[in-house]
């Protein structure tokens, strides 16, 4: 350790991490494991958005509304459900997932695996330097000779509508943390956010109102945000689709919130959710002292190396390249970052071919996404848009879950609807979707196919076990036989 002129301290490391989220954590282990010395360095609680304030509570308290729901879908174990779910268990369920907002077990793990952590905000001030400052005002210098990486995720994107300071909305934060339940919710926002937090607060007791601009779930197949938006209905919420909220008032502090709409109509809520995107968290990290535009999203290649830096030192992983706003998929970007710049550090050659060691080829080929509403959205890949829009000559097969006895079996008069996108040309899935009770656990199959760009006529060999909801494979794969046969003779 050394001194800066400024009489700061002055360490260096291999490589220093800035977030601690799941993707800061991943390249951390990574580079660790490659026997790199690394620094990472969280401003609020290590484990990120992903561990407090995103997944892992949404999903702990969802699963207890789908619990309920898909018992009420099976007869018999409908007779014995009574009522909603307890909201008190619910709560003290998702307080036990997020360990209580303590992040204390997440950073020993840290430690566990060799790295320092330091806690403050850190902040590029030039090439291979991070500078924390902590919440006393001290400040620590970090040196990385081999890698920096940006991992500091992104916050809610909250649109400039008239009185919206003055409605103190929601966002994800106040959506997964709350442990009370409003009368009356107005959730603004029809993506993931927006589809799960209104599954969640109607499930829990709330008179939830979805205002959406276009459909829902818009990046998903068409199906999808239909199948979703009807049993929201379903289930008593209000769903609105193509309208905008153009202003906001909440003249009293404890009052309700009104929104009015592009309508001319207003809404009455009690709290308001904004669930209309995300932004960068990059506007505090120095980047203008590397030559790169505060507040953006970082443009990377294939290694996650950031591009329009020179030296093949700054890394951004997760949420901040904006390539996948997924856990998942910045994870796999982390392990594959963590393996590249370990590689360059030792002066070994890149695999970054695609589909190589180095190289993240699935963000752009096998994206795998679960929406935990009521019914579950899975897909992965293109939809049937996005392939033409690229170029494939493609085919789709379309078709209801109730072909398979396991679907049946698992929920009476089983709900659900899929979608396989084939290449024409090569034989091979472009893209899967799967709408209906319980698909989340199917689409891992439908992610190997696409990754592995196995062929239909090997697929087909590929055997479900009846009387399983996977038996919806066999009945698409015959359905596209069959259509292909259909199609010869045609032009016979
Ligand atoms: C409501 C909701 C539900 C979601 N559900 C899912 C889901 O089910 N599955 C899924 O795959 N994805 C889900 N996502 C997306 C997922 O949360 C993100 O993709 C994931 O959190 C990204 O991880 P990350 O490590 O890049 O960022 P984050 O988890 O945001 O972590 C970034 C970390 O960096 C820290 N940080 C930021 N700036 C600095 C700085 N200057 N100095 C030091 N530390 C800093 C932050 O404090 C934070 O701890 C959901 C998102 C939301 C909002
Ligand atoms: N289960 C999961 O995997 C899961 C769950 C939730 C979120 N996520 C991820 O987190 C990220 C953020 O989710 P999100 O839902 O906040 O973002 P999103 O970008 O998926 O959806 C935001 C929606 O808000 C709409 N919108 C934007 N501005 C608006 C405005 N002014 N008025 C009305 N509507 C407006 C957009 O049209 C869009 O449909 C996404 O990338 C998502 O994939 C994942």
């Amino acid at each position: 350790m050394s001194e800066s002129p400024e009489n700061q301290e002055v360490t260096a490391y291999d490589v220093v991490v800035v977030g601690a989220g799941p993707v800061g954590q991943n390249v951390a282990d990574r580079a660790r494991a490659a026997g790199l010395s690394v620094a990472v360095v969280e401003r609020e609680l290590v484990g990120g958005e992903c561990s407090y304030w995103a997944c892992v509570p949404s999903k702990a308290l969802l699963r207890p509304v789908i619990a309920v729901a898909d018992a009420r879908r099976v007869d018999g174990a409908r007779q014995a459900v009574t009522g909603r779910p307890d909201t008190d268990g619910v709560f003290a369920r998702r307080n036990r997932y997020v360990t209580d907002w303590d992040d204390s077990g997440q950073a020993r793990l840290v430690k566990s695996i060799g790295a320092d952590l330091f806690r403050g905000h850190g902040r590029l001030d030039c090439p291979r330097q991070v500078t924390v400052t902590r919440d006393d005002g001290t400040r620590q210098t970090l040196t990385a000779r081999h890698a920096v990486a940006i991992a500091t995720g992104s916050r809610p994107n909250l649109p400039d509508i008239p009185g919206i300071k003055e409605a103190r909305p929601w966002t994800n934060r106040h959506g997964t943390d709350s442990s009370t339940v409003p009368a009356r919710l107005a959730v603004v926002g029809g993506g993931g956010v927006g589809v799960e937090m209104a599954t969640l607060w109607q499930g829990l007791g709330a008179q939830v109102t979805l205002l959406a601009r276009r459909r829902l779930i818009p990046r998903l197949e068409p199906f999808a945000g239909d199948l979703v938006a009807q049993s929201l209905s379903e289930a008593s919420a209000d769903v609105r689709t193509g309208v905008q909220v153009t202003a906001l008032s909440r003249p009293e502090r404890e009052g309700p919130v009104t929104l009015t709409l592009d309508d001319g109509s207003e809404l009455e809520a009690d709290e308001v959710l904004f669930a209309t995107g995300r932004t960068p968290a990059t506007s505090d990290i120095g980047l203008g002292t590397v030559g790169l535009t505060p507040g953006s999203w970082l443009d990377v290649d294939t290694t996650c190396l950031v591009k329009d830096v020179d030296g093949d030192w700054l890394y951004a992983l997760g949420d901040v390249n904006r390539r996948a706003l997924l856990t998942h998929q910045g994870k796999y970007q982390a392990r594959t970052a963590g393996d590249a710049i370990a590689a360059r550090a030792a002066g070994r050659l890149l695999d970054d071919a695609p589909w190589g060691d180095h190289a993240t080829t699935a963000d752009q080929h096998a994206v795998p996404q679960v929406f935990f509403t009521d019914p579950e959205a899975a897909a992965v890949g293109l939809t049937a848009e996005q392939a033409e829009h690229a170029g494939h000559r493609i085919t789709t097969v379309d078709l209801d879950f109730n072909a398979a006895q396991g679907a049946n079996l698992y929920a009476d008069g089983y709900r659900g609807h899929a979608r396989l996108v084939v290449d024409v040309d090569r034989e091979i899935l472009l893209g899967a979707t799967f709408v209906g009770p319980g698909v989340s656990e199917l689409l891992h199959s439908a992610t190997i196919a696409v990754a592995g760009e196995v062929p239909l006529k090997r697929l087909r060999h590929a055997i479900a076990c009846f009387p399983t909801v996977s038996e919806i494979w066999l009945f698409l794969l015959a359905a596209y036989q069959r259509n292909q046969e259909a199609s010869k003779i045609g032009s016979a």
